[in-house]
């Protein structure tokens, strides 16, 4: 879809299901995670538009981040602004990308940055014409196939398996504690709340 990258996990997903439903969808998001961020792949962002929340997540799962050079166009994990709170490795993905402060900044505040402060926050590698994004990440990806396979590939789970490590010895925990929290009342209102407004600002 032009202008949007992504708009993040489906919030009706998230609304007046089942626990066996929250479950499940909470377990895809796991898995989806996993094997993007675990891949052993060259993954390369084409970000072509806005990026909110389980968006930006998937963007900084990958190994590098070309973003469209449109103010018009913001990402970041904005959870509290809709009442929710990025679980631990949302925020640990953040924190291997931009560091400890800043992702403390991001996340509370549930900051969405336009590109050109996307760029200079680290969240995105380098921004282009809205026209190059495809190309620029088609060059950016010839560039890491050249870097020799095993080398690259052990590089990059040296980075990334502590934190992977760390999900999956808490996967089932962490579905708990997803489901636990997203069916309180409190945080069903607050969805709706954040839907109703995504609806009224048309
Ligand atoms: C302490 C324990 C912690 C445990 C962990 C607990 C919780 C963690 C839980 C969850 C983590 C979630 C991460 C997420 O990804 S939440 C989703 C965040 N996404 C957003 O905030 C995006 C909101 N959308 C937008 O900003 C805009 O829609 C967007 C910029 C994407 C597009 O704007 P545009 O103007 O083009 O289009 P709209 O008119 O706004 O939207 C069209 C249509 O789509 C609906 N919609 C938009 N986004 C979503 C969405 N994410 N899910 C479902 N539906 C969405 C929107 O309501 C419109 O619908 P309709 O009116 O046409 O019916």
């Amino acid at each position: 879809v032009s202008k949007i990258f992504s708009a993040g996990l489906d919030i009706t997903e998230m609304s007046g299901k089942s626990n066996e439903h929250y479950a499940a969808f909470w377990r895809a998001v796991q898995e989806m995670w996993l094997k993007l961020y675990g891949s052993n792949m060259v993954t390369i962002a084409a970000i072509n538009g806005s990026s909110p929340a389980g968006g930006c997540l998937m963007a900084l799962c990958c190994d590098y981040r070309i973003m469209a050079d449109n103010p018009k166009f913001a990402i970041g994990l904005n959870e509290t602004q809709l009442g929710i709170v990025a679980p631990f490795w949302f925020k640990d993905t953040m924190i291997n990308t931009i560091g400890n402060r800043a992702t403390e900044l991001s996340l509370q505040l549930g900051q969405m940055y336009p590109a050109p402060e996307a760029l200079k926050f680290g969240l995105v590698d380098k921004l282009v014409p809205e026209d190059k994004v495809q190309s620029a990440a088609a060059a950016a990806m010839s560039q890491w196939l050249s870097v020799p396979d095993h080398a690259r590939q052990l590089t990059k789970s040296m980075m990334r398996k502590p934190a992977i490590d760390r999900l999956v010895k808490q996967r089932e925990a962490d579905i708990n504690n997803f489901v636990s929290f997203i069916s309180k009342d409190s945080i069903q209102k607050s969805l709706q709340i954040y839907m109703d407004r995504l609806k009224q600002k048309k």
